[in-house]
């Protein structure tokens, strides 16, 4: 069952058309990775499927119900994660206080006069939780802005693990990121989203990630879907190979 379905989205600016009719179908349990050439529209129909953009036309529906131009707080609500790491206000807190204020977010709670230490304190209770989960336990008094890239981006998982998503969406989870570094984020990503079910929407540039994280692959290219399939379908794909995998994006 279509976890997520993006239908026949289209989306310019200021004439120009990043999206021309895009169609995305996530199933439940997969790992789902969009990817395409710079420009292609992956960030643009994250936007519009976090509710960050509106789309000019199209239909995004989640678990069955049409979501389309919703808030993104409310969107997030429902189960669907994005990451907010790059947030400045998170960049000064300690690890422990940014996953703390996440989990509050999700929760619609804000640090109101009344009550908020009672609050606070299953905030940070979550916290530890979620980041134990991704292996930062010994990093929660340092300042987010201290931490090293690799573990940015676990922390970036955490928090959105905080909310506890049905639905995760990572954009590049691995630029910037070390040879081998990638290999320990993409096994990391791969055991922890299998263990807690969640499904999983990235886009990424690094094709040999993409080929051994998702077991589904839609190719964008030009605001428009280029090919969709498993990841061996997509390898054997001469249009997709021409336009991307032989262009070294
Ligand atoms: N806010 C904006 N204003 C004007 N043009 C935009 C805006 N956002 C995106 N675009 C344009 O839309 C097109 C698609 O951009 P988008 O960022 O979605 O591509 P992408 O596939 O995510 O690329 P990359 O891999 O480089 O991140 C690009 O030509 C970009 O310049």
């Amino acid at each position: 069952m279509a976890l997520l379905e993006a239908k026949d989205i289209y989306r310019s600016f200021q004439g120009f058309l990043a999206l021309a009719g895009v169609s995305l179908s996530v199933a439940e349990g997969s790992f789902h990775a969009l990817v395409g050439p710079n420009g292609a529209g992956k960030t643009t129909l994250f936007n519009v499927i976090t509710g960050r953009l509106r789309p000019d036309r199209g239909r995004i529906t989640y678990e069955g119900r049409e979501i389309t131009g919703w808030p993104t707080f409310r969107i997030a609500r429902m189960g669907l994660a994005i990451s907010f790491q790059r947030a400045q206000p998170f960049l000064s807190m300690t690890v422990l206080e940014a996953v703390a204020v996440a989990c509050l977010g999700y929760q619609g709670r804000t640090f109101a006069l009344l009550k908020p230490l009672r609050d606070f304190k299953e905030g940070l209770a979550q916290a530890e939780e979620a980041l134990q989960k991704v292996g930062l336990e010994k990093q929660s008094s340092r300042r987010v802005s201290e931490l090293p890239l690799g573990d940015l981006k676990r922390l970036d998982v955490a928090i959105a693990l905080a909310g506890r998503p049905k639905l995760l969406l990572l954009d590049e989870p691995l630029a910037g990121l070390s040879r081998a570094e990638r290999r320990e984020m993409v096994a990391f990503i791969r055991e922890l989203l299998r263990k807690e079910g969640v499904t999983l929407l990235f886009t990424e540039h690094d094709t040999e990630a993409v080929l051994h994280l998702a077991d589904r692959i839609t190719v964008l290219h030009q605001g428009r879907v280029l090919a969709e399939g498993s990841p061996e379908e997509i390898r054997q794909n001469a249009e997709v190979r021409a336009a991307f995998l032989g262009g070294g994006a």
